[in-house]
């Protein structure tokens, strides 16, 4: 076989005569080259079969060393030398030549050797070919090749081996550079045991997270170790292949089955022709249809209600994208509804085919009655079941609309509980609501289908009545509420009867919307009270004016605060046999520049109301506590200051320090300071056993007000530390004729003794009501028979004109 052959001589004659003997052999010489520079430089060029290459050349390099760089580039070199010592041959050797020729030549030397060359080149030619299929093969197919030669101790690791392990292992074994150590260490044992029995090792494994780089991941392990006669190892060869983007593939896999499978959302898999191919065990529970049934045929055929707008096709062509979500109704196999939302899309394969539908269907039963109960919980009260300001408002609203389309009238009936405030304080808050739950139901027992009860909140209920012809029919219906609501009820083991008051009024007679409808019959409600509780009021235009003159007297109380518009009168206390003055009770005026001075009648109710008390109830106590300290420096020594005080004054939880601070800023001594607390203001106050504790505590005195108006038991007053009760005016101003009050006021005087209480009787204008009084032992009292209120000017001059004498 001939080839292409690179002659590097320096001297002419004989590389003319090379070449042309080569060419006679039929070989083709591409280069001549002189120098061993050149030859390097053209070599890897030409990529000659062969180089003849003398070596001892002309410049700084000699042959040896270009054919060294020759070998580097796979080009085989032949020797050509007149002449080498031991040194040249050794230095030749190291290039690996493929023959070694001494000059001169002989022809038929040369073409042997030339041919013999060409040969063998041609053979590793092949190998170099095979083995650059091997590695491409190797690198097409991601693999890496491994060989661990004992005897030598050598690692050798190919193709994609570095990328797959990232680095090349000094050894087989666990050590630290070892291939084993890269190995997760759950996996080693299994692949040594093996290696160590020589068995061939297929399996999976995963690597050790690479602490540098955090490089892990999953390869192929294909391994087999090799003995040697006597048993010790001689090398071990293997194959990896780095598997890890299948094996996260297959773990997402094996994921999305678990959540196929035990999802609570009915999953279909359905083909290109919408056929299920697999459902999943949510799928069967929610619609009832076993997998053996649904199997091949379609959810329009099993699921739906047969209605055009079901078919799922058509759903995914409208939304003209892969997905469609959206309710849909159910029809489940026992042929029950099922509110469905449903999920469809498309599933494409890489090439962007249609490969399946997948179709997901969760219940919304559920969510759907959560949605009406939220519905129902925004437009009801939760305790009585009634509506609630949302729907008032949505209701009157629309009956408003109806009544002025057809000329009709609504009612709105404004119902508060009288004296429910005391019920709940003293019964405790579950009774309250309890009791509150019954007169719902028995509002709701007399109201016709058309009607609406509302809670508004507290103790108010609204009724709403559409279409109303005759006021009178409104008089009835709230005749029979109160009716209704007044009968006796038995809560916790006790009879109650509870009361209320009724304000009407009417749209569009009395107000023009919605909002002045309520005030109306808020109004009206107030009227109904006033006059005497347990009744009902329709709206009238003084009661809007009430209402005002409520406002006018909160912001006219702030203006008065400011401007020291309000003052304090003094009533003279009594002995009742002889007129000598005990004390005075303090009572508040306000002094109105425009109108006058405006009792505390008409006041006090709107301070509490709007949470002002708290500041006039202090301020009397220092006012009153000031000046009574400066009548005694007068020489009225053992005078008794009496101060009312409201039940909101002592449910700010520290009425006792308020009393203390007036106490010891004015140095009024304490035991000649009564506190006058009413009635229901005991009863109202949560804490009033503890509070009055803490006032008896202080070293004054309370007494009870008003006694005999309210709802005290005995045995309750029996147990409080009252020193004093005051028999009411509403008593004394019939005495003594009224046969009933002289009863009542006989009565009060004997549980007094009985009860070892002080008592006074106040309102006493004439002497028969001083006589009858003194004679069934009452010995104290205050009224204008004695003396009226009095400013402080003239009670400067009472002091100094009776030096403590009689008044009557
Ligand atoms: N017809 C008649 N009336 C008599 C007679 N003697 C006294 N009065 C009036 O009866 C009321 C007695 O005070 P009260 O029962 O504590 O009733 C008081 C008391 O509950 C409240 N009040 C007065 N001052 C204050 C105060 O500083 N704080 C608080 N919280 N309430 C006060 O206002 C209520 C009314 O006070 P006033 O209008 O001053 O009315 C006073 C007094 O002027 C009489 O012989 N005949």
């Amino acid at each position: 076989m001939n080839g292409r052959i690179m002659i590097v001589e320096d001297e002419r004659i004989v590389a003319l005569d090379l070449r042309q003997t080569l060419e006679s052999f039929g070989h083709e010489v591409v280069m001549v080259a002189s120098s061993g520079e050149r030859a390097v430089a053209e070599g890897p060029v030409l990529k000659p079969d062969l180089v003849l290459m003398d070596i001892h050349l002309d410049g700084p390099m000699d042959g040896t060393q270009a054919a060294s760089i020759l070998q580097q580039h796979n080009i085989p070199v032949l020797f050509l030398t007149a002449f080498a010592g031991q040194s040249m041959l050794d230095q030749a050797e190291l290039s690996s030549p493929y023959g070694y020729l001494v000059k001169p030549v002989e022809t038929r030397a040369l073409q042997a050797t030339v041919r013999m060359a060409l040969a063998r080149r041609r053979a590793e030619r092949e190998i170099e070919k095979g083995e650059e299929r091997l590695r491409l093969a190797m690198d097409v197919a991601g693999l890496g090749v491994w060989e661990w030669d004992a005897a030598a101790a050598s690692f050798v690791g190919e193709g994609q081996f570095e990328s797959i392990i990232g680095h090349t292992p000094t050894s087989l074994d666990n050590a630290d550079s070892g291939f084993l150590s890269r190995i997760d260490p759950a996996y080693r044992p299994a692949i040594a045991d093996a290696l160590t029995r020589g068995e061939a090792v297929r399996t999976t494994v995963k690597l050790q997270t690479l602490p540098d780089s955090g490089r892990n991941g999953w390869v192929d392990f294909h391994a087999r170790a090799f003995a040697r006669p006597n048993g010790d190892l001689d090398r071990a060869i293997g194959v990896i292949r780095d598997v890890t983007a299948q094996r996260e593939q297959e773990e997402h896999l094996r994921q999305a089955a678990v959540v196929f499978t035990s999802t609570g959302e009915g999953m279909a898999i359905l083909d290109t022709q919408w056929r299920i191919i697999s459902v999943n065990p949510a799928f069967v529970t929610l619609t009832g249809f076993g997998e053996q049934e649904v199997l091949g045929r379609t959810p329009d055929e099993l699921l739906y209600a047969r209605r055009h707008d079901d078919n799922l096709i058509a759903k995914l062509g409208q939304s003209g994208g892969d997905y469609w979500s959206g309710e849909v109704a159910c029809i489940c196999k026992d042929g029950s509804m099922l509110a469905t939302w449903q999920h469809l899309c498309v599933v494409r394969d890489t090439q962007g085919q249609i490969g399946n539908y997948v179709l997901a269907i969760s219940d919304t039963g559920a969510l759907r009655r959560a949605e009406a109960q939220i519905n129902h919980l925004a437009f009801h009260d939760t305790l009585t079941g009634l509506g609630n300001r949302n729907m008032l408002e949505d209701t009157i609203e629309k009956e408003i609309e109806r009544a002025d389309q057809n000329g009709s009238r609504v009612a709105v009936l404004f119902i508060d509980l009288d004296g429910f405030k005391l019920i709940n304080d003293t019964m405790g808050h579950a009774t309250g609501d309890q009791l509150l739950s019954m007169v719902a139901q028995r509002i709701s027992r007399v109201l016709r289908r058309t009607d609406t009860a509302i809670r508004l909140g507290g103790d108010e209920f609204l009724v709403v009545v559409p279409e109303v012809t005759r006021f009178e029919d409104c008089a009835s219906l709230a005749e029979k509420l109160l009716c209704e609501i007044r009968a006796a009820v038995e809560l916790d083991h006790e009879r109650f009867s509870v009361s209320a008051s009724i304000g009407i009024a009417v749209y569009p007679d009395n107000a023009g919307d919605f909002s002045s409808l309520i005030q109306a019959a808020d109004s009206a409600m107030y009227g109904a009270k006033e006059r005497g509780r347990n009744r009902f009021a329709f709206y009238s235009s003084d009661m809007a004016e009430r209402a005002l003159e409520r406002l006018h007297i909160e912001q006219g109380l702030l203006r008065a605060i400011a401007n020291d518009q309000l003052m304090l009168q003094y009533q003279p206390v009594v002995r009742l046999d002889d007129g000598q003055l005990i004390g005075f009770e303090a009572l508040i005026r306000w002094d109105e520049p425009t109108h006058g001075r405006i009792g505390p009648d008409r006041f006090i109710p709107v301070a509490e109301e709007c949470g002002l008390i708290d500041y006039i109830g202090s301020w009397v106590l220092h006012t009153a506590c000031t000046q009574a300290q400066a009548w005694i420096h007068q020489g009225f020594v053992d005078l008794r200051l009496a101060v009312n005080v409201s039940a909101r004054q002592m449910n700010a939880g520290d009425f006792d320090v308020t009393v203390s601070d007036a106490l010891a800023l004015t140095g009024f001594p304490a035991a000649q300071l009564e506190l006058e607390i009413t009635e229901s203001t005991l009863q109202a106050v949560d804490h009033s056993r503890q509070l009055l504790g803490r006032l008896k505590a202080l070293g004054v005195r309370i007494s009870i007000d008003d006694f005999g108006t309210g709802f005290s038991s005995l045995s309750r007053l029996k147990h409080l530390p009252i020193d004093r009760i005051k028999i009411d005016r509403s008593f004394v101003q019939d005495l003594p004729g009224d046969g009933n009050d002289a009863a009542i006021t006989e009565a009060i005087i004997a549980m007094a003794g009985s009860l070892g209480l002080g008592l006074i009787a106040e309102g006493v204008e004439t002497p028969a009501q001083q006589q009858f009084l003194l004679a069934r032992g009452c010995t104290e009292a205050q009224g204008f028979l004695f003396s009226r209120p009095l400013d402080v000017a003239d009670v400067d001059a009472l002091i100094v004109s009776t030096a403590r004498g009689r008044l009557s």
